[in-house]
């Protein structure tokens, strides 16, 4: 896919990943939309990038994705500022051990109502031009992660979800779906977890870390770009290698029925 010309709608866009993957879009041409319940660090983010990118490219839009009415308002500002979308990436994400609900709600409902948002205005079936979406998930949502089994729930789900839906998506929409799962990424989320009290919990990590590796966002913006750019993947998941590197996971071919419903 051709970046230049073309718009994207990322959430959690303001800092560590979410920043990194709008950076690599604006780089290369994309026009962005970012999405974030983070106003102050926003209105930081936004004028960066508009000094750079310049102001025609960007949308900073206050959002909180556990909001439908917000994140639906997000997707109609895009269009009406852009007059297009072809690029969405669904990666705002928490960790909450106390409200663990939240937790799913961020990770994996909103996920879920952001994927079907950007088929909804990508559809070829109602008039939209096709497109990528980009869910970011994890290595606990591939193995167990005994810190916070509710986030680890999360990430199977986005998992589960994106890779079952991307069977039927691409015929019917000319949407394709894919799943990025890092290890452990140097952001704003996981120095908490590098501060942690426990002891028990600080030498697990460093074992962890020890065998998946510590990522920089801009390699896994890279790894981004890869699952947007190459039209012949759909389904896709790509994931940290214990090289320290992404490698694609390959998942078992499935056999489907002649006409399948569709979401
Ligand atoms: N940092 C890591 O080691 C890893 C992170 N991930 C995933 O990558 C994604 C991004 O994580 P990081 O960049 O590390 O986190 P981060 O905390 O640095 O950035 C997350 C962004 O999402 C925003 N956000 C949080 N809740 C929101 C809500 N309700 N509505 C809108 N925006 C919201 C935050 O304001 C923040 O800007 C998450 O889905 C996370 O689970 C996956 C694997 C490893
Ligand atoms: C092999 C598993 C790799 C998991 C990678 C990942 O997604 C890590 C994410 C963590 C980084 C910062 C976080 O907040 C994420 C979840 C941490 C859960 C543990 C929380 C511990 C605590 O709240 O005290």
């Amino acid at each position: 896919m051709e970046l230049q010309g073309k718009v994207a709608l990322v959430t959690g866009a303001v800092q560590g990943i979410g920043k990194a993957i709008a950076e690599i879009l604006l780089k290369n041409g994309a026009k962005v939309s970012l999405l974030d319940i983070n106003v102050p660090t926003g209105e930081v983010t936004k004028a960066a990038f508009e000094q750079i990118y310049g102001a025609e490219n960007i949308l900073f839009l206050p959002c909180d994705v556990t909001s439908e009415n917000q994140l639906k308002d997000c997707f109609c500002k895009t269009l009406e500022k852009f007059q297009r979308l072809d690029i969405v990436c669904n990666n705002a994400g928490i960790s909450d051990r106390e409200n663990w609900e939240k937790c799913l709600s961020v990770n994996l409902v909103s996920v879920i109502k952001g994927t079907y948002l950007g088929i909804q205005h990508m559809s070829k079936e109602t008039g939209g031009k096709g497109g990528v979406i980009v869910n970011i998930a994890s290595m606990a949502g591939l193995i167990p992660f005994y810190l916070d089994p509710v986030y680890a729930a999360s990430k199977y789900g986005v998992v589960g979800f994106t890779t079952s839906l991307s069977l039927t998506c691409l015929e019917k929409h000319g949407v394709r779906l894919q799943v990025l799962c890092p290890g452990f990424v140097d952001t704003p989320l996981l120095r908490g977890l590098k501060s942690e009290k426990a002891s028990e919990q600080k030498e697990w990590f460093k074992k962890m870390v020890a065998r998946f590796g510590l990522q920089t966002t801009s390699q896994i913006a890279e790894g981004f770009l890869q699952l947007v750019m190459d039209h012949t993947r759909n389904g896709s998941l790509l994931k940290a290698s214990e090289t320290g590197k992404l490698e694609y996971e390959d998942l078992p071919a499935l056999v489907l029925p002649e006409n399948p419903k569709s979401t």
